[in-house]
């Protein structure tokens, strides 16, 4: 695409906006994590990155960013808001330059550029985030939003497109520069969108786990070969493209052959050689059914945290020592990440569907009529949990795509898209399959994305896929009397959620602390838990 670009004319800008580990067996299944896909990420020409805050939950994951990929991207790696405490100096720094200035190779376009990330709290404590309301007053940001000789204000960040955060920069930059062009990408809340913030601002999200490439088209903007005041004619678009070979062709005119690079065919040798050194498709077991995050009503048999509370939980949750307790488990449903699909569940699989390394921490001998109503408190949508602590927002366990599920989206009640109604000149129909009686061709589940600037976004045709809304955790139970309620409980949790379960058990009136919060299950995850199960369970021969 850059040699594209090249070939017109035209500016092509590769942007990153964090979040780039963790979700997957090339990075989480070496040991130490991350030395696989440091390498391969090293090989993408990445005009402006920065950090999301995955990058920021562990000590070692901060200080592999601030010594390897920082170094690895120094011309383009920003950190507006975000600092790193050297553990061998003792000093904090800047994670990265604040904001960076430069001019694009072909047209000249004179750019500024920021990398920001959300006012994000659970970071480890070798990082400080300062709030973007705060670093928005400091010298440095009301110098360089000052800057006269500047085309294009680029704003990058691991920031939802509708937030305070962004809406905060815009207003600070809008108040000393009402002219210029801004552009915001941003992330975090895994989904494809499109804010108008005014006629000349604009900001675009690509999406989730490099499921999309967002991409941006801005015409008309000045440059430092014919700078010019007048934006009149100031034109933005975006599409949002699926990220595979098929879009890729068709994109660059080129086909199977001609489409790979010698550096393109390395970097997928070395991923390669990476994979199975790791072992990634080694299977664990055969998915009998597709199990969906969201894609299935919570409660049905098809949706992922129904199989993990009726099977998984109960069955693979369990201390040796205490086995015979009767116990309830919370997890949180954002621990899970992705869909399993029917067919091979893999080594791979296991770092995709749930990543962290969150251990299981239980509170022996809580009360059951208390320790039954902590699961209810918290998925109450937090009326009353945030009300009593507004810092703990209960929502956040749950996967962030969640939040823009105002109300669930069931297909078969909803008309299915006609494809002639929706198709456009440059949307691309893939996936097509033919009726049985082949007649009129069908077309694939996918993203249908709506945004500010309509329905025409997406760049692949897709039919609606269900949406359903999950709630922030699900409660398990195992060892329970066979008749009758238990009178006390294992109250067993993932410890990423401690501190909410923490503050519901002070609102249930019982006052306990970290202290009494123990390891159940050693250094087993939700990960490892599943992937027990699965070998336990289910057929390995696909
Ligand atoms: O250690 C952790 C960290 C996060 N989570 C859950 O993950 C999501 C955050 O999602 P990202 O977009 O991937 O940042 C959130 O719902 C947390 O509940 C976790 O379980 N353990």
């Amino acid at each position: 695409m850059k040699e594209k670009a090249d070939g017109s004319g035209v500016d092509l800008l590769l942007i990153d906006t964090g979040d780039r580990i963790e979700g997957n067996g090339l990075y989480g299944g070496s040991n130490p994590v991350g030395e696989y896909t440091s390498e391969i990420f090293k090989q993408q020409e990445i005009d402006v990155i920065c950090s999301g805050n995955h990058e920021l939950y562990k000590k070692s994951s901060a200080d592999r960013e601030y010594l390897t990929t920082v170094p690895n991207f120094k011309d383009s790696y920003l950190a507006s808001n975000l600092d790193y405490i050297d553990s061998s100096t003792g000093k904090t720094v800047p994670l990265a330059p604040r904001f960076r200035k430069f001019t694009t190779k072909n047209q000249g376009i004179r750019i500024v550029a920021f990398g920001f990330l959300f006012d994000f709290t659970g970071n480890y404590n070798n990082t400080i985030i300062q709030e973007v309301e705060k670093t928005v007053t400091e010298t440095w940001f009301q110098e360089a939003i000052r800057d006269k000789d500047v085309d294009l204000f680029l704003v990058i960040g691991h920031v939802p497109v509708r937030s305070e955060e962004y809406t905060t920069i815009h207003k600070a930059i809008r108040a000393v520069n009402w002219d210029t062009p801004i552009q915001f990408f941003g992330g975090h809340t895994h989904i494809r969108d499109y804010k108008i913030y005014d006629s000349k601002t604009v900001a675009l999200e690509g999406g989730r786990f490099m499921e999309t490439i967002g991409f941006m088209s801005i015409e008309g903007l000045s440059t430092s070969k014919a700078p010019t005041k007048r934006t009149a004619g100031l034109k933005f678009d975006r599409m949002y493209i699926d990220n595979n070979l098929y879009s890729f062709h068709h994109h660059t005119n080129l086909n199977d052959s001609t489409f790979p690079t010698t550096h393109g065919r390395t970097v997928s040798e070395y991923i390669t050689h990476a994979r199975k050194t790791l072992k990634l498709d080694s299977v664990h077991g055969c998915a009998p059914q597709d199990f969906w995050l969201s894609r299935a009503r919570y409660g049905s048999r098809d949706s992922i945290y129904t199989w993990l509370q009726d099977s998984v939980l109960p069955e693979a949750v369990v201390s040796k020592e205490r086995k015979d307790k009767p116990r309830l488990i919370i997890v949180n449903t954002g621990a899970i990440r992705y869909d399993i699909f029917k067919g091979p569940f893999t080594r791979d699989t296991t770092f995709i569907v749930s990543p962290f390394t969150n251990e299981f921490h239980y509170i022996r001998d809580v009360p059951y009529t208390v320790a039954n109503k902590v699961a209810l408190l918290i998925n109450n949508e937090g009326d009353i949990l945030v009300d009593a602590e507004p810092t703990m927002q209960v929502s956040s366990l749950r996967p962030p795509e969640q939040t823009s599920i105002t109300k669930a989206v069931t297909v078969e009640e909803m008309p299915l898209l006609d494809y002639d109604e929706r198709v456009h000149s440059d949307q691309v129909r893939f996936g097509q399959h033919h009726g049985q009686d082949g007649g009129e061709p069908g077309l694939t589940p996918g993203y249908t994305t709506t945004d500010d600037l309509g329905d025409d976004g997406d760049d692949t045709v897709h039919t609606v896929m269900s949406n359903y809304r999950v709630p922030n955790c699900m409660l398990a139970n195992a060892s329970f009397p066979h008749s009758g309620a238990p009178e006390q409980v294992d109250l067993v949790f993932m410890d990423f959620i401690e501190p909410y379960i923490l503050l519901a058990l002070s609102f249930l009136g019982q006052e306990y602390t970290s202290e009494d919060a123990r390891n159940y299950m050693g250094d087993e995850t939700l990960g490892t838990v599943i992937t027990q199960w699965v070998e336990q369970n289910w057929d390995h021969d696909c």
